[in-house]
């Protein structure tokens, strides 16, 4: 029996994950069920470095220190789920001879719990690069216990981004608190987040727990906290640097054990710069910063993300919807400036007037101002049309449809730094045919490209 096929037939004995290893710490060999756990096949690992699959990266390899001593183990790890979840598994590793009595080292994978990537409501849709970038970030995030500021715009998925981290972190059969920081106003800080003893102001009629004791042993989530009143902001800190704070109107101390996740449409360091944010507390909250990517920064997720829209409502509605391709080419070119939650808006109203299964592109009804220059938008307004970037060459006879494919093709060529070969490569088209877009749209000048920018 040759070398490879005694391992082979290693690998098939087991019917847990199976990954053998070699000396120099690389992956050489993996069974099927790898594939049916973590998504990747033996070419996907071929000779890869042997903690491709962790979550964290481990200051002492174990597989470097196994190659050091021999000595088999078993541990607990956090690895990398197929659509970037951490998944909890029991890892074991022992010697394993080959024919010529080679050490390689094997490892067997025991999952701890199911996979939750889909666990309560907390479902990314999306497998643009864009979006797996962010859920390994929300998964690495998930399994360390230090708070996690989200950045991003409204309605782009940062409550749902915090859900996330919560159901897939240590905590997740612990409490999920959330926070609306925009209806704390001076007042009803103290009380709502401490809570209060009967009597301890007017209209205190009762004992009331606060938020951060509801949370205890889960995750508080503060959602714009850039809102929260500066006077608050101390006490905030306080609490939740010592884990201590008292009611309103009492003397006893209580404590909570929370994690804190929060978020932000408003860029919190200029905040702190104009005196309104506490920098102290910038730097209790952002200890692992995620930005959300607004979602024109993400079209590749659009047809995915209308297809769980439309799941959801025909299983309301108990009918079967579909998207005509054009309908889908006009949600394609559209901005979103209300990102995610306006795509919703659009797909809900959109079936809502259909008068058959099928919604066309007439029945995708998008804002009025759609190609007109309006205000950044506003988080109390998620559907409102936001500022066009652009005022193109020729403007007046480019069409709604264009003008936003012409901001997208901006877009894309502001994220490849002008690399037109990449950017027709994203759009799937020649590059011959880039080159008559830029030119229809007063786009093929460096100086147009900076115009536009500034725009
Ligand atoms: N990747 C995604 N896949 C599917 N649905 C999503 C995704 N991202 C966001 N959503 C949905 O879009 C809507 C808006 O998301 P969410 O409330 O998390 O945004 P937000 O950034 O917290 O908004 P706001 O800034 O207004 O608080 C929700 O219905 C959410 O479930």
């Amino acid at each position: 029996m040759t070398r490879t096929s005694l391992l082979s037939s290693l690998l098939r004995a087991q019917h847990q994950p199976f990954l053998i290893i070699d000396a120099e710490a690389r992956i050489r060999f993996v069974n099927e069920a790898v594939k049916r756990v973590f998504g990747l096949t033996q070419a996907d690992l071929a000779e890869c470095p042997c903690c491709r699959l962790d979550v964290v990266a481990q200051s002492d390899c174990r597989h470097q220190r196994f190659f050091r001593d021999l000595e088999p183990y078993s541990e607990t790890h956090a690895l990398i789920g197929p659509k970037g979840e951490p998944l909890f598994v029991q890892i074991q590793g022992f010697p394993v001879l080959d024919e010529d009595g080679q050490v390689y080292l094997g490892e067997s994978l025991r999952l701890l719990k199911p996979d939750t990537t889909t666990a309560g409501d907390a479902t990314i849709v999306g497998r643009s690069a864009v979006t797996q970038t962010l859920i390994r970030a929300l998964a690495q995030s998930a399994v360390t216990d230090v708070s996690v500021l989200l950045h991003g715009e409204t309605g782009s998925g940062k409550e749902l981004a915090a859900e996330y981290i919560h159901r897939h972190s240590p905590r997740a059969s612990g409490p999920f608190v959330v926070v609306d920081c925009t209806v704390l106003s001076e007042d009803l800080v103290e009380s709502e987040l401490f809570g209060h003893v009967k009597g301890a102001f007017t209209g205190a009629v009762g004992h009331k727990t606060g938020l951060l004791e509801l949370a205890d042993k889960g995750t508080l989530f503060l959602d714009e906290i850039g809102d929260l009143p500066l006077s608050q902001q101390p006490k905030l800190l306080r609490a939740l640097e010592s884990g201590q704070f008292r009611p309103v109107g009492s003397n006893q101390t209580r404590h909570a054990d929370v994690r804190v996740v929060s978020a932000t449409h408003q860029d919190l360091r200029q905040l702190v710069q104009s005196g309104t944010f506490r920098q102290d507390l910038f730097y209790r909250l952002a200890v692992f910063p995620i930005e959300i990517p607004p979602l024109r920064a993400r079209r590749e997720d659009i047809p995915r993300i209308v297809d769980h829209i439309l799941q959801d409502i025909s299983s309301t509605a108990g009918r079967e919807y579909r998207v005509h391709k054009e309908a889908m080419r006009k949600l394609l070119l559209y901005d979103y400036p209300g990102n995610i939650r306006e795509l919703r808006n659009i797909i809900h109203l959109a079936a809502a007037m259909t008068p058959n299964h099928e919604i066309t592109e007439d029945g995708i009804r998008l804002p009025l101002a759609a190609s007109t220059a309006s205000a950044t938008p506003a988080r109390a307004c998620p559907t409102n049309f936001g500022r066009r970037k652009t005022d193109y060459e020729h403007a007046e006879r480019l069409s709604p449809i264009e003008t936003a494919e012409a901001d997208y093709i901006l877009d894309l060529l502001r994220q490849h730094h002008g690399r037109r070969k990449d950017v027709a490569e994203r759009l799937s088209i020649s590059e011959r045919t880039l080159y008559r877009k830029l030119k229809r749209y007063g786009l093929n000048t460096p100086s147009a490209t900076l115009r536009n920018n500034a725009g």
